[in-house]
């Protein structure tokens, strides 16, 4: 087809002219065509020169818009436009405009329903020069029903009380009705036969392909559009989308979709793997900028775009195209189904088949199940190695006991929008460095699951699983996608992929909640002006002196401004926490811990840990909720996860990297009495799991303490998270300080969780519960210690009774 460069320019213009256009209109788009793409004719005679005909569009486009915005495109040069009818509804009549068709001056006049005045006609598709500014605006209906997807008239259904095609259907039968050369939807759509080719040819032009594509992707970008600011001088429509407007709203839909791929499960986004930025095509099929490639008849890589293949461990395949170019301004997005019915046509002429035997549709699919098929029976030459993956560093590392890099060699591997698998498996894929090995029991193979996003190239990698193991699989695995029930600021979820013991049965509360006679008042009355900083304003930690709240740690805050604890303070607390001296315990004259009538107990008080308090700015105080003085009492902003440990039962890890002196979490439960949480140990002897944390960091300082003063936190029926988090023997990664909030008695107060070292994304999150693992007194039931430290305190491993959790 390529000749010389004048024979192709003179084809160029019959081409055009058959469609209507000018030469002269023609030869400056053309001239800048050929600039642009390197004087590459091939590409601009393309699909019988698609490029040039959107290019002219595009030009005329853009004429018709700056001289006559919004006057009706068939309204003569020069008149004034026609009274516009001011309707209480406030529809306008540039509802006319439409859909890429025009319709004439006398037609909007008519008070009739917005869908009515689309008619088209063969003279109007022929007149498509004029119709290219039709497309320039959308009006949508003027209630919410009529801002449902715009109509198409459909004689069929006037029988039925409706006259009118939804888009889709319209698309369906565009051969058959938008092109007939009688104009108007007088044929039945199911009866109708196609044209002869000739008319065919005539009326599917690019330009109206491109036409009816806006359809679709005005369609899709409806639900955006509602709230666009409506800029028009009255009487105005409710609204009015420029086409521009209309691919940002595409495009922001397509964002929603991402962050929510459940429900859009065709929009795929695959990111570069070398993490340059690229231009992705927002549909799962899209086209090449260059109108020559297309997704399926090109190998898995053109010119720099992809061709991808991805898999959900639900079974589903799906296929995307990644664009490195940048597109061309007269680029729209197309619809699919215009995409796919393009892609047959093409099909059906190279390879002499008929129609009925061939359907891209069934094609992909077969791509699809044949994805599947391979990555589950083929052999090791078939499959993506190890090295193709190329592993993020932390896969390398044992992750809650599970070495990944051994699971690598039984699957496929490809790279896959993390969104999209962000609620499967209770993961977080769009946290960076995330490695989360899961071996997930199917009842056919075993299968494993990796998912990491690397922060550097922004690229996620995960392991394909096989289909058929999909059931089993996730009931195995996601139990909960947020187990404090919209309680908390951000979800936490709840996996087990070790075993198939559920959900564990407790009532999440972010707030302690106070049990029968613990006593725990908290009187305004008795905050005095030397406890708070009713003077404040603000931001405490941002005065140039600190206020009174600040007393208790010295005059010093415990926090820098973001939260993180200060350096010197975290190191006191650990300090003091780990170091055994003597003098860092206090000893009750009456031991709360063994009042209680038992026989093992000996009434000696084995001592308390004294402990530094963080006193946090409060209700009395002046300053403000965002005040860097109140970090516990804001709640949790970590991405954590409680998951199913090898041995410990639940236990809960940290979704992304946490630096060292973060908040984590409080440990939030029932304030029962000392008393009743030994009546209560004493009912549930026998219990795997015990939730029980003395609040006894000042017990120093009260004296003899009265019974309804020795307070615990019980976790067991009411709790949060902290209630998974597990014993470590010395090298824990948390340590938890007393934080008083709203009193100043100590007897209650908050137990709060903080990092005492950076811990990573993926580690589990434990503290020390500064068990004596040989006291055999206590009545609480008995765990074997399986932390793992090289530390490991519970020497005989099984033959130790512990007493309360005591801090
Ligand atoms: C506060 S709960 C922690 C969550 C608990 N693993 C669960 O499944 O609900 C404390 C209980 O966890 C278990 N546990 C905690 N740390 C452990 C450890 N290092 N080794 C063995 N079991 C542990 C013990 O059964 C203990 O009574």
């Amino acid at each position: 087809m390529v000749g010389n460069a004048k024979s192709n320019r003179i084809k160029a213009y019959r081409a055009m002219s058959k469609l209507g256009y000018d030469s002269k209109v023609v030869k400056p788009v053309l001239n800048s065509l050929l600039e642009v793409y390197e004087q590459n004719w091939e590409l601009i005679q393309d699909e019988d020169y698609a490029v040039l005909v959107d290019a002219v569009l595009e030009s005329e486009d853009s004429k018709l818009k700056e001289s006559r915005r919004f006057h009706l495109i068939d309204e003569p040069e020069g008149e004034e436009p026609p009274p516009k009818k001011v309707r209480s509804t406030s529809r306008t009549d540039e509802a006319l405009t439409w859909g890429g068709v025009s319709s004439s001056s006398s037609d909007w006049q008519k008070d009739e329903p917005l869908h009515d005045v689309m008619k088209v006609t063969s003279e109007s598709v022929r007149e498509e020069k004029l119709a290219t500014s039709a497309h320039c605006y959308v009006i949508l209906g003027d209630t919410e029903d009529e801002i449902d997807t715009p109509m198409q008239r459909c004689p069929e259904r006037e029988q039925k009380g409706s006259s009118y095609y939804s888009s889709s259907e319209f698309a369906q039968t565009k051969k058959s009705h938008l092109f007939s050369p009688e104009g108007s939807y007088e044929s039945d759509p199911l009866s109708a036969q196609p044209l002869p080719d000739d008319d065919f040819n005539e009326y599917n032009s690019p330009s109206v392909h491109k036409l009816v594509n806006e359809t679709h992707n005005l369609k899709a970008c409806q639900e955006n559009v509602r709230g666009l600011p409506d800029t028009m001088s009255e009487p105005r429509p409710l609204a009015i989308v420029h086409p521009d407007h209309a691919r940002s709203s595409i495009q922001s839909n397509y964002s929603n979709a991402k962050r929510n791929f459940s429900t859009s499960p065709k929009v795929t986004e695959l990111n570069t793997k070398d993490g340059s930025s690229s231009t992705k095509g927002p549909l799962l099929l899209g086209y090449h900028p260059k109108p020559k490639y297309s997704a399926i008849d090109e190998e898995s890589s053109w010119n720099g775009s992809r061709l991808d293949i991805a898999s959900s461990c639900q079974g589903e395949v799906k296929l995307s195209v990644t664009f490195q170019s940048s597109l061309p301004s007269n680029f729209r997005v197309p619809s699919l189904d215009a995409v796919l019915k393009r892609m047959e046509e093409k099909y059906v002429e190279a390879y002499n088949i008929t129609r009925q035997d061939f359907s891209i549709v069934k094609l992909m699919n077969e791509i699809c199940e044949t994805f599947l098929a391979t990555g589950i029976m083929s052999s090791g030459n078939e499959r993506v190695s190890c090295a193709e993956l190329q592993p993020d560093p932390i896969t390398s590392r044992d992750l809650g006991g599970q070495v990944v890099s051994n699971h690598v060699a039984n699957t496929a591997g490809v790279y896959i929008d993390p969104p999209r698998f962000r609620f499967l498996n209770g993961l977080d894929f769009s946290q960076s460095k995330i490695g989360l090995p899961m071996k997930l029991s199917g009842s056919y193979c075993d299968i494993y699951l990796e998912g990491l996003r690397n922060q550097s190239s922004s690229t996620a990698e995960i392991m394909v699983v096989a289909q058929h193991a999909f059931p089993n699989m996730i009931e195995s695995v996601c139990l909960v996608d947020d187990i404090t029930t919209g309680e908390e600021d951000v979800k936490i979820s709840l996996i087990n992929e070790i075993n198939n013991e559920g959900q564990p049965l407790f009532k999440y509360i972010t707030r302690n909640i106070v049990y029968r006679d613990a006593h725990v008042k908290f009187l305004l009355a008795r905050i005095s002006d030397d406890n708070c900083g009713s003077h404040c304003f603000g931001d405490c930690l941002m005065a140039e002196l600190p206020c009174a709240c600040a007393g208790e740690t010295g005059g010093e805050f415990a926090y820098v401004p973001g939260g993180l604890l200060k350096e010197k303070f975290l190191e006191d607390t650990i300090l003091m926490k780990s170091s055994p001296q003597k003098t860092n315990f206090f000893y009750c004259q009456e031991c709360p811990l063994e009042k209680p009538t038992s026989k093992s107990l000996s009434g000696v008080c084995k001592g308390h840990l004294i402990r530094k308090f963080i006193k946090e700015c409060w209700y009395k105080c002046g300053c403000t909720m965002a005040c860097g003085n109140r970090v516990v009492q804001r709640g949790i902003n970590r991405k954590l996860q409680v998951f199913m440990t090898k041995e410990k039962g639940w236990g809960l890890r940290t979704l992304e990297d946490l630096p060292k002196g973060a908040f984590v979490c409080e440990y939030v439960g029932e304030i029962v009495t000392n008393t009743e949480m030994f009546d209560r140990n004493s009912r549930s002897i026998g219990k795997k799991h015990t939730y029980p944390v003395l609040l006894d960091a000042d017990w120093s300082t009260e004296g003899v303490l009265k019974d309804e003063e020795a307070l615990c936190l019980d976790a067991t029926l009411f709790g949060n998270v902290a209630r998974f988090i597990n014993h470590r023997c010395y090298d824990d990664n948390l340590v938890e300080i007393p934080v008083e909030v709203e009193t100043p008695d100590h007897h209650y107060y908050h137990l709060a969780f903080f990092t005492n070292r950076e811990v990573h994304a993926s580690e589990e999150l434990t503290w020390d519960y500064g068990i004596d693992f040989d006291d055999h007194t206590h009545p609480v039931e008995a765990f074997r210690c399986r932390c793992e430290s090289e530390s490991c305190r519970d020497l005989e491993k099984g033959n130790v009774g512990i007493k309360l959790l005591t801090l």
